[in-house]
């Protein structure tokens, strides 16, 4: 089994710094998702990994070997690109085996290989096939079968699924989910900036922006303990809705007051030295209700619009709490909503979440 680390690692294209000293260990075994807006690195990251892009500056390990100076097919990887890079004049089955003829593996030892991949992939009928014969799904199964039978100690994928409908996506992303289950020793790294995808497949998410991490961790830790503003508006859809507050009372507990003068406590422990500054109070629109008559709210403000889709109602209200995206309120089911009419809404506590001034999470300070 075979973990990849990197140190400190960098990447300058000329003079412009992209990626500015990442940490990151990743254990035997592990599916990580890199993930962040475009322009952000990740594909720099994984390219560097895989050995096709120059480190500038840092290590990268696999298996504690250092392999900064080591090329892409010393390195015990495989890669799976968006473009799905297949030999056009090829079969799937001769696409699927060129690595192996190259690396003079017999000729049973091939067959062996590509059968079992394309047993595990379901394309074992299209093994004759040109790949202009296939659909983008299939396409991109070869794709993955061709890395498979290169049995690779790390498997790394770039936005495998960017270029397939909504439909295959979704097929293709069950398909890889099972994969990784049944190679549970083979380490994973994958790119996207779909966030089903990244929560979903990974056991951890790495967040990154303008070429540095925002936060590590498991799919439902960056979901209920987003470390700073970044990720707490990153992940989830629709976003995050974050107000800008003063912080009143601090303690064990907080009290802030939003721009409208309504006052309300956050279960998040705040020092003395922040009594007065500054914050920003977010909860997700899923965790937001309707205020019962007589219940203490937490906001409340006027309609602007209201999107029945059926299984849930999204209510927008814009004014004064905020500053430019509206609030948006996501409540199950079917909700008639008159635009203009007041609302007052409140959510449980342990769904409020506070950022200080710079935008960090009180519950990491
Ligand atoms: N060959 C290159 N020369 C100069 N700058 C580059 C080169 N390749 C990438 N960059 C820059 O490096 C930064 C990171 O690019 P990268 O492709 O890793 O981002 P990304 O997060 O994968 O984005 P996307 O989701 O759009 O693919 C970007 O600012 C990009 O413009």
């Amino acid at each position: 089994m075979t973990g990849v680390t990197l140190e400190q690692v960098k990447k300058k294209y000329g003079n412009v710094e992209v990626l500015h000293g990442i940490d990151l260990e990743i254990t035997p075994g592990e599916f990580v998702v890199f993930v962040g807006p475009s322009g952000c690195g990740k594909s720099t990251l994984l390219r560097m990994i895989a050995g096709l892009e120059d480190i500038s500056g840092g290590k990268i390990s696999i298996d504690g070997q250092v392999v900064n100076q080591i090329p892409p097919s010393k390195r015990g990887i495989a890669m799976v690109f968006q473009t799905y890079a297949l030999y056009p004049h090829m079969s799937v089955y001769d696409n699927m085996a060129f690595g192996m003829r190259i690396a003079k593996e017999s000729k049973e030892e091939i067959d062996r290989r590509v059968r079992a991949a394309a047993e595990m992939l379901q394309i074992t009928p299209y093994l004759d096939r040109l790949p202009k014969a296939l659909s983008g799904g299939q396409r991109q199964r070869v794709a993955i079968g061709r890395a498979i039978c290169r049995d690779p100690k790390v498997f790394l994928f770039d936005e495998p699924l960017s270029n397939l409908d909504a439909a295959l996506r979704v097929a293709t992303r069950i398909e890889i989910a099972k994969l990784n289950e049944s190679m549970s020793d083979t380490t994973m790294i994958y790119v996207t900036h779909d966030q089903v995808e990244a929560m979903t497949l990974a056991d951890r998410i790495v967040v990154l922006s303008g070429g540095y991490i925002e936060q590590v961790g498991a799919p439902l830790e960056l979901y209920e303990r987003p470390a700073n503003l970044f990720v707490a508006q990153f992940i989830g859809s629709p976003a995050m809705n974050i107000m800008p507050v003063t912080i009143t009372r601090t303690g064990e507990t907080t009290e802030v007051e939003l721009r409208d003068g309504t006052r309300f406590e956050v279960a998040v422990k705040t020092p003395e030295s922040d009594k007065g500054k500054k914050a920003s109070f977010g909860v997700r629109p899923e965790d937001v209700r309707q205020a019962e008559e007589g219940e203490k709210y937490l906001f409340e403000g006027k309609v602007s619009i209201s999107e029945a889709l059926g299984e849930v109602t999204l209510i927008y209200i814009e004014g004064e709490l905020v500053d430019d995206d509206p609030i948006i309120v996501k409540l199950p089911g079917i909700h008639e909503v008159k635009t203009g009419s007041s609302m007052r809404f409140t959510a449980d506590e342990p769904k409020l979440h506070l950022f200080d001034e710079n935008g960090k999470s009180y519950l990491y300070r």
